[in-house]
């Protein structure tokens, strides 16, 4: 089982969504930007090394979301979803095909990591309460 942090990270009323390379596990699934939890490593540590890593951001990291547990085929994977906010829109992709800042409700038209649906249609279900 891979323990995987992800960050929502909001701008404004948008999120940042990056794309995975065609050389990564599940090439060209949309995802929320993020990575495996290190040994021993606390996962809101994780998610603000694993952003440092891939974007060059700081972010703030708050609320955590429910995990998703999820079986793809070759392996089984527990994602943490993080509320995060960035201050600044600047970024410096360095490992995906594409990433971008979205509005919330254009979130569906994106072809997502497995993992990934519950969180996208959470936070759908959100922001038409509002
Ligand atoms: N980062 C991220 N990974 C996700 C999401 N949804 C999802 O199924 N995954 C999967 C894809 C990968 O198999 C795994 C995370 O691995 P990764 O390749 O992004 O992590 P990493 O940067 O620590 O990997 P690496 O340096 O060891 O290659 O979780 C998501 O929203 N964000």
């Amino acid at each position: 089982m891979l323990h995987v942090v992800c960050a929502i990270i909001y701008n404004d009323d948008e999120i940042l969504i990056a794309q995975r390379s065609d050389k990564m596990a599940l090439p060209l699934k949309w995802e929320f930007p993020g990575g495996k939890v290190e040994r021993s490593e606390e996962k809101k540590m994780a998610l603000q090394r694993e952003i440092n890593e891939e974007l060059a951001m700081e972010i703030e990291v708050g609320e955590a979301l429910e995990p998703v547990i999820y079986h793809y085929k070759s392996f089984s994977i527990t994602l943490y979803p993080y509320i995060c906010n960035s201050s600044s829109k600047a970024f410096i992709k360095r490992e995906h095909r594409e990433i971008r800042w979205e509005k919330i409700e254009n979130l569906k038209k994106y072809d997502w990591a497995a993992a990934d649906v519950p969180v996208v249609k959470k936070l759908i279900t959100e922001i038409n309460k509002m």
